[in-house]
């Protein structure tokens, strides 16, 4: 809505800011003393339009503290300060990016914080006020997770979250922080695809399970600076109250990992990789009758509800005995071609 200056309620934010403007494609190279933008290794998005649709998807981040992960020159940086963070801290692990970032920081008005560093292992606990906190099962904290990663560290970087959240550790200590990040398209589809979907797989289980996923919208790679070979999906994850498997993280994980090993077969194929072969038959048997679950199913048409009454069998096996618990096949190393891998090599 127009204010009595004729603003928007975004505009009169960034003008109150005066947020200098994000460098061009040109000024980056400049900037960084490269031949060519490409040798950043990166893929940035300089489109106005684009990074302030991404940070409303995430829903409000007015008065919300914000963490980016990976602003790099700062495009979506510009665009959640513009939207009313009332505190936005970066986690950038490329200090070629700090001068252009200090130069937000200076404009922010002591609302952006820079963190040199991996997300990959940084702990978030600490950049949040308790204040914020939120029990589990109430509101969502005003806190939200925001970025635009390397593909190669989205991936690893969710599962790790995931982890995370199912042990309400890192920000999750804070209640049920929400995330917006982006992925090749290809590995969006792959968070959200149903039972039955050609692209359901390993990552959906992880994901569904202790989040609700939606792909918001997707993003032309042309849109991208350099552009990448593949478009780019955008995907936001509530933290469920209840996962839909409510077993330890490790213990799903491994069920979920050999059920989907042989991805065209029958699911009590990859089943059979949880036991030793002297009791393979009898014990993947037992799971899948006393699961309720049909053994001739392929992994990708079973739904969560039959994962979980397979995990919560395997975990009732275990109880029985314990030593089947260290048990690791080495066979699916062997069979290859059934396992799946995204286009970074990273296999899901
Ligand atoms: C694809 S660029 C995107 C930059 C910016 N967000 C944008 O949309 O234009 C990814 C950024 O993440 C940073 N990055 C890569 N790996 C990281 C990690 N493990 N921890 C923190 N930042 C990382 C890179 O240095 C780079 O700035």
């Amino acid at each position: 809505m127009a204010g009595r200056a004729g603003l928007t309620a975004k505009q009169a934010a960034a003008a109150h800011l005066r947020l200098p403007p994000l460098p061009s494609t040109r000024d980056l190279v400049k900037l960084y003393k490269l031949r060519a933008v490409k040798q950043l290794s990166q893929n940035f998005l300089m489109d106005h339009k684009l990074t302030s649709k991404i940070v409303r998807s995430s829903g409000r981040v007015r008065d919300c503290h914000v963490c980016e992960v990976g602003p790099g020159p700062g495009g979506i940086t510009r665009s959640i300060l513009e939207q009313g963070a009332a505190q936005l801290t970066v986690i950038e692990k490329d200090p070629r990016f700090l001068p252009t970032l200090e130069m937000l920081k200076d404009a922010s008005k002591g609302k952006l914080d820079i963190e040199l560093g991996d997300v990959l292992s940084f702990n978030m606990e600490k950049i949040f006020s308790s204040d914020l906190r939120q029990p589990w099962d109430g509101h969502l904290p005003k806190i939200h997770l925001i970025g635009n990663l390397p593909f190669n560290v989205a991936t690893p970087l969710i599962i790790r979250w995931l982890k995370d959240i199912s042990l309400k550790h890192n920000a999750w200590v804070n209640g049920r922080v929400c995330m917006t990040l982006t992925f090749q398209l290809e590995v969006a589809q792959r968070m959200v695809a149903p039972p039955g979907h050609v692209q359901r797989c390993r990552l959906s289980i992880m994901c569904q399970n202790w989040c609700h996923v939606v792909h918001k919208f997707t993003i032309p790679g042309r849109a991208f600076v350099p552009k990448p070979d593949v478009d780019v999906g955008i995907v936001h994850f509530i933290p469920r109250i209840e996962p839909q498997i409510p077993l330890d993280f490790g213990l799903v994980e491994k069920v979920i990992r050999c059920i989907f090993s042989f991805r065209q077969k029958y699911c009590k194929r990859g089943a059979g990789l949880l036991f030793p072969e002297s009791q393979r038959d009898e014990l993947v048997e037992k799971m899948f009758t006393v699961a309720d679950v049909n053994p001739t199913l392929r992994p990708f048409q079973l739904a969560l509800s039959e994962f979980n009454r397979l995990c919560h069998t395997y975990a009732a096996i275990l109880e029985q005995q314990p030593s089947l618990e260290k048990f690791n096949s080495r066979e699916r190393k062997i069979i290859k071609d059934d396992v799946d891998y995204d286009s970074d090599g990273n296999e899901i």
